[in-house]
């Protein structure tokens, strides 16, 4: 999916992604294209610059995700998929099909961050559906990824059935809420020293201060696209995906010092109820860099007259938010699938991250679409990192756990433990207690979230 392809509400909850870790260095050119099993179809290059191909991307687009590309959405945002890393499918009769595209990113992980590829953009005319496009779309993009010299790729899903059976694993957990004007919040030290303003967001003024937020604040799991129009895309208005709602602003708390210390872009909807004012406050891409910024923007953002509701999304489930609620039951908190990711180079990705305590264990990995990632593995590390080593066939060493790429995804960004896939039977302990060993390992202190939408 797209930003484009978000309806404004769900845009406010789920924003694009930043460029805040911006790298200008480009990916080689990947080459793989895999055919559909299903004759009259071929796989090709897209190019989004070119008029045709763009035209015809955005009709699938409209077809796939049922809905219209506004034309302010393509006056007013940048076309963000890009020539090398977009992919359709043609019908000999029909024309493309299909398509799905990439982002260059950089995916934070445990005590760093790896090259990745953001998958955006999967749609298959309805007409063309349940042939194998979007395994054949798949395939192609893990192999390219994997052809590129990128470790891992990461996705939103559309709906959580799609992909795990390419290999991606749900590696964070999120969750939305609802909070009520006034919501009582816990007295955080710090607090008093800190000021909010409300302000119209402009790209000019606040693209630099909300890049430096999301860099300072991001966790495991925040994915950032090399390209800055991502993030320049969150200052962009399209009328239709507002939903009666105000033009965007923004909230900036400052220390003493006038530094910026949290920001958050909303908008408001005025609604009015039998009882009086019942408005809505949809907040958007946020971060604070720590607890007195935090209580200092939602105190304020649940304090807006006429609004009787706060709703925002994409909260790690140990959000310092969850903690500074006086009553969590008042929150309407719901549990959502957040970022899925993919082991495509399975030593490069698990050596890319640290680990929160010592580990040496060997895995017994099955990967049926990528069979370079499929045998055993010796993982021995800590905290300053790990060296992964294949086993040789014949190799004595016992197995601790047996597990799919997609489990070992899951795990990747410390958010989802392997004794409790142990326990869901998913993850298979070879040898008894190597699931608790590596749990201890491979967690991490701050749960996992994305707060790109790409
Ligand atoms: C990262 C993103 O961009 S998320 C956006 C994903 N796109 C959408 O949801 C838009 C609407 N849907 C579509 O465009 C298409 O239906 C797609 C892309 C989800 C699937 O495309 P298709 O070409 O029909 O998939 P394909 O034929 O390769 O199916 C492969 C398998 O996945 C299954 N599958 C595909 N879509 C779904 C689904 N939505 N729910 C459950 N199973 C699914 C198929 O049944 C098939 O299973 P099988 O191998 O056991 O027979």
């Amino acid at each position: 999916m797209t930003l484009t392809e978000v309806p404004a509400a769900e845009q406010e909850q789920r924003p694009d992604a930043s460029s805040a870790a911006s790298v200008p260095a480009s990916a080689p050119t990947a080459s793989v294209l895999v055919q559909p099993g299903a004759p009259g179809y071929t796989t090709v290059e897209l190019d989004p610059t070119d008029d045709a191909d763009k035209a015809a991307m955005i009709d699938v687009d409209e077809w796939a995700f049922s809905f219209v590309y506004p034309t302010e959405a393509l006056e007013n945002t940048h076309f963000v998929p890009e020539k090398g890393r977009t992919v359709g499918v043609r019908h000999e009769r029909d024309g493309l099909v299909a398509v799905h595209a990439s982002y260059e990113a950089d995916l934070r992980v445990p005590g760093g961050a790896v090259p990745a590829a953001g998958l955006t953009w999967v749609g298959v005319h309805p007409g063309h559906r349940r042939r194998g496009l979007a395994t054949a779309m798949l395939t192609t993009h893990l192999q390219r990824t994997a052809e590129r010299g990128e470790p891992v790729s990461a996705l939103f899903a559309a709906e959580p059935e799609i992909y795990g059976r390419y290999g991606y694993g749900l590696a964070a957990r999120s969750v939305d809420v609802q909070l009520g004007r006034g919501v009582a919040l816990r007295d955080v030290p710090g607090t008093e020293g800190l000021t909010c303003s409300l302000e119209r967001a402009s790209e000019d003024r606040h693209l630099a201060l909300v890049a430096d937020l999301l860099d300072r604040a991001a966790r495991p799991g925040e994915l950032f696209p090399r390209r800055d129009a991502h993030l320049r895309n969150y200052f962009a208005e399209v009328p239709d995906w507002r939903e009666g709602a105000e033009l965007r602003r923004i909230a900036v708390v400052r220390d003493a010092d006038g530094d910026p210390r949290a920001f958050c872009l909303f908008r408001r909807k005025e609604s009015w109820g039998p009882t009086g004012p019942e408005g809505t406050v949809r907040a958007g891409l946020w971060a604070a860099v720590d607890g007195a910024a935090n209580r200092a923007l939602w105190g304020t953002l649940t304090d807006l007259d006429l609004m009787g509701t706060v709703r925002l999304g994409g909260l790690a489930v140990d959000a310092p938010l969850l903690g500074q609620l006086v009553n969590l039951r008042s929150a309407k908190l719901r549990t959502a699938d957040n970022v899925w990711v993919r082991i495509v180079d399975l030593p490069a990705a698990l050596s890319a991250r640290a680990y929160a305590a010592p580990v040496d264990v060997v895995l017994e990995v099955t990967d049926t679409v990528l069979p370079a990632n499929a045998g055993r593995w010796r993982v021995e590390g800590g905290p300053s990192g790990a060296r992964v080593t294949r086993l040789a066939d014949g190799d004595p060493t016992p197995s601790g756990l047996a597990l799919d790429v997609a489990e070992l995804g899951a795990a990747y960004l410390g958010g989802i433990g392997l004794a409790s896939l142990v326990a869901a039977g998913l993850v298979r302990e070879v040898t008894p207690g190597a699931g608790a060993a590596a749990a201890a390992a491979f967690g991490w202190p701050l749960a996992p979230v994305c707060m790109a939408d790409f």
